[in-house]
């Protein structure tokens, strides 16, 4: 396939690694306007392009690796003009305006929007028991305090002072926490999606001194019986918010998009 990416950062090169060792080729890095300056008028050999309206016409697969803001500045002109689109920036749908516009943009551009699991598991597992009765789901999603940096928790914690002990900074509903943490509570969205929905699924988000990796614990009660999951992600060597596994989830969804048989 020739995909395209939005976005340069830790997730995004992650992806752009795997692309350069596969079968897969790249067609286009998609960035923000301003950036045109920087990297001049011309669309070198890193495939650059500053708008949805220069990507190639022969894409295959976009890829949003970006965030809230690119999903909802570019997602639904990227599925409008019929290119399927992986997104690792899944609370945004919180946003239901958003959610919207990108479900009539996929439909009039008979275009999918992906999407990637994120940072955490047993997503199939609550789409499997919500087709049965769920009672409650919990996400309790802990960080090291440098994880939470440029967060709402900095409103209520020092982070820089935290050297020992843990502090919860929000409790609340899965929407209200991937509205306001889009950097951080993508994982949230993800719960509610695969689960309970964006307002009956609790969430919790806790900075922890004494923890080095981002622990993510889903435990869900229903018809089905009981779970819980816990995963301890090490995070991405150029961004200490975001685990690596998530970076890792959309290279997994980009075969599952390609591979005869897959899981
Ligand atoms: N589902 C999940 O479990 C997870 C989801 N995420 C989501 O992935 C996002 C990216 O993570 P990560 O790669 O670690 O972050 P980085 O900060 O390392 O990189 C973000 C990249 O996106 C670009 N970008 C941001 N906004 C726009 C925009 N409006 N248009 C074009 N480019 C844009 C940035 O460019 P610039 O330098 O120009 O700002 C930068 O290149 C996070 O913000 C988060 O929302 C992250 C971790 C887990
Ligand atoms: O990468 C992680 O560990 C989780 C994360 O940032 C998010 O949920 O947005």
């Amino acid at each position: 396939m020739i995909v395209g990416i939005i976005g340069n950062g830790a997730i995004a090169r992650h992806v752009r690694e795997h692309i350069a060792s596969s079968n897969h080729s790249l067609g286009a890095v998609l960035l923000r306007p301003e950036r045109r300056r920087e990297h001049g008028e011309e669309h070198g050999g890193d495939h650059h392009v500053y708008s949805v309206g220069e990507l190639p016409d022969d894409l295959d697969l976009m890829i949003d690796c970006a965030g809230h803001s690119a999903l909802s500045a570019y997602g639904a002109d990227i599925l409008r003009r019929g290119t399927n689109l992986i997104t690792v920036s899944i609370g945004a749908l919180a946003d239901q305006k958003l959610y919207d516009k990108l479900q009539d943009s996929a439909l009039q551009g008979n275009a999918k929007l992906h999407l990637a699991s994120g940072a955490i598991g047993a997503l199939d597992c609550l789409q499997a028991a919500r087709t049965g009765q769920l009672a409650s789901v919990t996400y309790v999603g802990r960080k090291p305090p440098i994880g939470w940096v440029g967060s709402p928790a900095e409103q209520v914690l020092d982070l820089e002072a935290m050297t020992t002990g843990a502090a919860v900074h929000f409790e609340g509903s899965a929407r209200e926490a991937a509205l306001a943490y889009p950097k951080n509570a993508n994982v949230a969205a993800a719960v509610a999606l695969a689960g309970l929905g964006f307002e009956k699924t609790s969430v919790k988000l806790i900075a922890d001194a004494a923890i080095s990796e981002n622990i993510h614990e889903i435990e869900a009660i229903g018809d089905f019986g009981s779970f819980q999951f816990q995963i301890r992600g090490k995070s991405l060597p150029d961004n200490p918010r975001s685990s690596a596994l998530a970076a890792m989830s959309v290279v997994s969804k980009l075969e599952q998009l390609t591979n005869p048989i897959m899981l």
